[in-house]
């Protein structure tokens, strides 16, 4: 499951549970993204920081993994990337990918577009407020999650207004967007401390 991440919240750990579940996944490998060229209009957190509260979140599963194949990759995040590289380092994996609602609608615009479903199974999951199809492929599954309507930038939005996240992103990111002091306002000349 690729994503930026900024923050994971229980949207995304719902849907993944949901999935690995009907078709039965040995592994989900949450894939935080590099440089997601399609939110180059916003400010993303580092790489690290996502990729960190990502492995904060799926701890406590055992089925749960995270993959820093998008993070070490130079350049912008293409999903075409990604598979070649699970790929290559999972030769006899058989490779599903999962997406919301909102970026199976997207997918037309991704690199390469034509190549990915040779790649990978595609499994889109409902997400509450997004229209869900499978872009009139029979090889794309759809399947219905628990709806969360909980997004990133609500989280994002909420802790730069001091309201709370807990019980949308899981206990262990809430206490790591407080200890890094993500998200919220920068103010004069302070620096980010430990
Ligand atoms: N609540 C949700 N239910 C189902 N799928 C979700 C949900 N939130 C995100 N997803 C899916 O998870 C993947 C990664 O999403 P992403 O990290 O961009 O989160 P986001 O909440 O959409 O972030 P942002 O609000 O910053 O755009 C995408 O495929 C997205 O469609
Ligand atoms: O390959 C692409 O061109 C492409 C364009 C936009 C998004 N993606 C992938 O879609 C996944 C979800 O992305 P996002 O931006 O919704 O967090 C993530 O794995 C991205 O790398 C991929």
């Amino acid at each position: 499951m690729g994503g930026t991440f900024d923050p994971i919240h229980h949207g995304h750990l719902v849907a993944a549970s949901e999935v690995a579940a009907v078709f039965d996944l040995d592994e989900v490998v949450f894939v935080p993204t590099g440089q997601p060229w399609q939110k180059s209009d916003r400010d993303v957190s580092p790489a690290e920081h996502r990729y960190l509260m990502t492995v904060i979140a799926t701890a406590s599963n055992p089925r749960f993994t995270v993959s820093r194949v998008d993070i070490d990759r130079p350049g912008q995040t293409y999903t075409i990337d990604t598979l070649r590289d699970l790929r290559a380092a999972r030769p006899d994996a058989e490779l599903f990918f999962i997406t919301g609602a909102d970026a199976m609608a997207q997918i037309v615009s991704w690199k390469d577009m034509d190549e990915l479903w040779s790649l990978a199974h595609f499994v889109g999951v409902t997400r509450p407020g997004h229209v869900l199809n499978n872009l009139g492929r029979d090889d794309v599954s759809l399947l219905e999650v628990p709806a969360l309507a909980i997004s990133s930038t609500d989280c994002r939005e909420r802790v730069e207004h001091d309201h709370p996240v807990w019980y949308l992103v899981p206990d262990g990111v809430v206490q790591y967007i407080a200890k890094h002091r993500l998200y919220r306002p920068v103010a004069m000349g302070a620096a980010e401390s430990n």
